[in-house]
C-alpha cells in the first residue's frame, strides 16, 4: 500500500501539477527517485523507493531562477531536467526521463507559480485562508510604542502631517518630531532630504532623554547647498536633550561614497553649517557590495565545502567584515547614548537599508524590550516595514528578475547581526535561533503579507491587514517553538555591549550551511532515533 504522495496542503492551497518518476539530484545523498508535486504555494518532492521517505517541501517564493538542464540531444543519465536557484542559499536540481514530457508540464507550473507577479497573478499570501487564532497585525501600534517610550513629552510630539503620506510617501503615517517644530518646518526640512525622508525619532533613552533619530541624506549636491530649516531642525533635535550640547551625525557610508553621492544631488552635512554637530562615517558598503559578498559566500558553502580552504574562502567573501562593520557602527551609536548621554542622527544615502540596520541593532543593545519576542516583532514592524525598507524590491517577491541590481540581502545581514549578539549573550534574548530562521524563511515564502510591498502607504493600498495573514499570527500561536530556554530576563535589563571584533564574529552556519548534513554534528549512530 503506497503512502499517498499528495502533499499536506494549507487552506487555499491546491495541487496544480504532478511529475511522476522524477529524480531529485541531492548533492549529498545522490539521486533520489520520487514524485514532484507543484501547488500554488510550494513544490513537494517525496521519494518512492526509500524505506524512510525523503521529502522536500519548498515554498515557490524562495525560487530566484529556473534553468533547464540538457535538451533533446542530451543522452546522459539524469542530464535532462531543471535547476532551481534559491534565495535561501541552495540549488535544487531535478532530472526527468526524456521520454515522458512531464518536464514541460511541471516546469511550466513551477514557472507559473514561482513568479506570480511576472505572470500577472496574485501572490499566494492573498489566497491563504488559514486561521491561526492570533492576529499578528495587532502586534504593532505606533501610538502604543511611542507611549511605551514615554512619548509624547514636553520635548517631542507625534505629528499627523503625514497621515495621507503627503510629507513623505515612504515614511509611516505617524512619526515623532521635536515639539518645537511646526508642520511648515517639517515640510521645509523634508524638501532638503532625499525622497523627503527628514530626520525623525526612532528611540529615546528613558533616563537621559538622549535620542536616536534617522533620515535620508541631505540634498547638498556638488554646489554645497545648505538649508537653514534643516540646520535649525538638527539644532532642535539637540536642544530636545537638555543635558548635552552635541549631536553626532552617524553617516553609515564610506566617506568616498558620501562624496560620490553629491554628484547625484546628495551628500552629507558640512560641520561649519551644523554647529555642535560632529559627522562620523561608519564605512558600511552599499547594497551592491553586499549582494556580491553573499553570492561569494554562497559559492563557498553550497553545495560542498572545501575543508582545506574553508577559512581563506570565508575571508575572501568579506561577508564577516561587513557584519563586523555594521555591529561596530551600532555599538558606537549605543555608546554615545548610554555613556555620553548624547543624541545621534543616523543616515546613509536613502536611509532605508543601512540606517534600519543601525537603528535596530543599537536599540536591541540599549532596550531589553526589543530582545523579547513581541518587542522584536514591534522593532521589525517599526524600523524596517513602517520606515519603508523596500522588501519587495530587495527580495524580488514573485518576480522572474534574478539579476535585478536592486536585490540585496540587507535584511538577512541584519538578522545575521542579531544572531551574532545572541551568541555573545545567550540568555539576554527571549527568542531563539529558530525564530530568526523562521523569519528568513517567510521573508521569501510569500505565505504571509508581512514582507510584501515597499512601504506603509503601499501596504495600506493593498489592504494587507484584511487580505493576508501576518507572519506574527503564525509565530504567536505557537510561541513555545520560538522561546529561548536560557532566557533570563531579570539579569538582562541593561545595555548589551557586544564585542565587534573579528575574533568574536562567527559564520552563522546554522543558516548558511543548514542544507549540508555534514555540517550538522551527528548523534553517534546508535543514538540516532
Ligand atoms: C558618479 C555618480 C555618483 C553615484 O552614482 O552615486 C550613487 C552612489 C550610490 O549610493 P550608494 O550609497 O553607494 O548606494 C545606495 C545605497 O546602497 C542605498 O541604501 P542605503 O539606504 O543604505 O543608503 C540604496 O537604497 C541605493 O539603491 C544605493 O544606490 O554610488 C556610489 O556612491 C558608488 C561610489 C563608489
Amino acid at each position: 500500500l503506497g503512502q499517498s504522495d499528495d502533499p499536506p496542503v494549507l487552506q487555499g492551497e491546491k495541487v496544480q501539477g504532478i511529475g511522476k518518476d522524477v529524480t531529485y539530484l541531492c548533492p549529498y545523498s545522490g539521486a533520489v527517485k520520487g514524485t514532484l508535486t507543484v501547488t500554488n504555494y510550494k513544490l513537494y518532492f517525496k521519494s518512492s523507493e526509500r524505506e524512510s521517505p525523503f521529502i522536500l517541501d519548498v515554498p515557490l517564493g524562495v525560487i530566484s531562477k529556473i534553468e533547464k538542464i540538457g535538451g533533446a540531444t542530451s543522452r546522459g543519465e539524469n542530464s535532462y531536467g531543471i535547476d532551481l536557484l534559491c534565495k535561501d542559499i541552495r540549488n535544487l536540481r531535478f532530472a526527468h526521463r526524456q521520454e515522458n514530457h512531464s518536464r514541460r508540464q511541471v516546469f511550466e507550473k513551477i514557472q507559473q507559480y514561482a513568479f506570480p507577479i511576472t505572470n500577472k497573478q496574485p501572490i499566494f499570501a492573498f489566497d491563504l485562508a488559514e486561521d491561526y487564532g492570533e492576529d499578528g497585525w495587532k502586534v504593532f501600534d505606533p501610538i502604543a510604542e511611542f507611549k511605551r517610550q514615554g512619548l509624547p513629552n514636553e520635548s517631542w510630539r507625534v505629528t499627523r502631517i503625514n497621515e495621507n503620506y503627503e510629507a513623505c510617501d515612504t515614511y509611516p503615517s505617524l512619526f515623532v518630531v521635536p515639539a518645537a517644530t511646526t508642520d511648515d518646518d517639517i515640510k521645509a526640512v523634508a524638501s532638503f532630504r532625499t525622497k523627503g525622508r527628514l530626520p525623525v525619532l526612532s528611540w529615546i533613552h528613558p533616563q537621559s532623554q538622549a535620542t536616536i533619530s534617522r533620515s535620508g541624506q541631505p540634498l547638498v549636491g556638488v554646489v554645497n547647498k545648505r538649508n537653514k530649516d534643516d540646520e535649525r531642525y538638527i539644532q532642535m533635535i539637540m536642544d530636545a536633550n537638555a543635558q548635552s550640547h552635541k549631536l553626532y551625525i552617524m553617516d553609515a557610508r564610506p566617506s568616498v561614497n558620501a562624496q560620490a553621492n553629491k554628484a547625484k544631488g546628495g551628500g552629507y552635512e558640512r560641520e561649519e553649517n551644523y554647529q555642535n554637530a560632529e559627522v562620523v562615517f561608519l564605512d558600511i558598503h552599499n547594497i551592491h557590495v553586499m549582494k556580491d559578498s553573499l553570492r561569494k559566500l554562497r559559492d563557498v558553502v553550497f553545495p560542498t565545502i572545501d575543508d582545506a580552504h574553508w577559512l581563506t574562502n570565508i575571508e575572501s567573501t568579506h561577508w564577516l567584515d561587513h557584519v563586523k562593520q555594521i555591529l561596530s557602527g551600532a555599538l558606537r551609536i549605543a555608546d554615545k547614548l548610554e555613556c555620553n548621554k548624547t543624541s545621534v542622527l543616523v543616515h546613509c544615502s536613502d536611509g532605508w537599508d543601512r540606517t534600519a540596520q543601525l537603528t535596530c541593532l543599537s536599540m536591541i543593545m540599549l532596550d531589553p524590550y526589543y530582545r523579547t519576542l513581541q518587542g522584536f516583532e514591534v522593532l521589525v514592524e517599526k524600523e524596517w516595514l513602517s520606515f519603508g525598507h523596500k522588501f519587495a524590491q530587495r527580495v524580488g517577491h514573485g518576480e522572474d528578475k534574478h539579476s535585478d541590481a536592486d536585490r540585496s540581502p540587507v535584511f538577512l545581514q541584519f538578522i545575521d547581526c542579531v544572531w551574532q549578539i545572541m551568541r555573545q549573550f545567550p540568555n539576554a534574548f527571549e527568542f531563539n535561533e529558530h525564530f530568526l530562521i523562521t523569519i528568513m524563511d517567510h521573508l521569501y515564502s510569500c505565505l504571509f503579507g508581512t514582507f510584501l510591498c515597499n512601504c506603509e502607504q503601499q501596504r495600506q493600498k493593498e489592504n494587507l491587514k484584511v487580505k493576508t495573514v501576518s507572519l506574527w499570527s503564525f509565530v504567536n500561536c505557537q510561541k513555545e517553538e520560538f522561546i529561548n530556554p536560557l532566557y533570563a530576563a531579570y539579569i538582562h535589563q541593561h545595555v548589551l555591549f557586544p564585542v565587534a571584533s573579528m575574533r568574536r564574529i562567527e559564520l552563522w552556519t546554522g543558516y548558511y550551511c543548514r542544507w549540508n548534513p555534514r555540517m550538522r554534528p551527528q548523534e553517534p549512530i546508535h543514538l540516532r532515533n
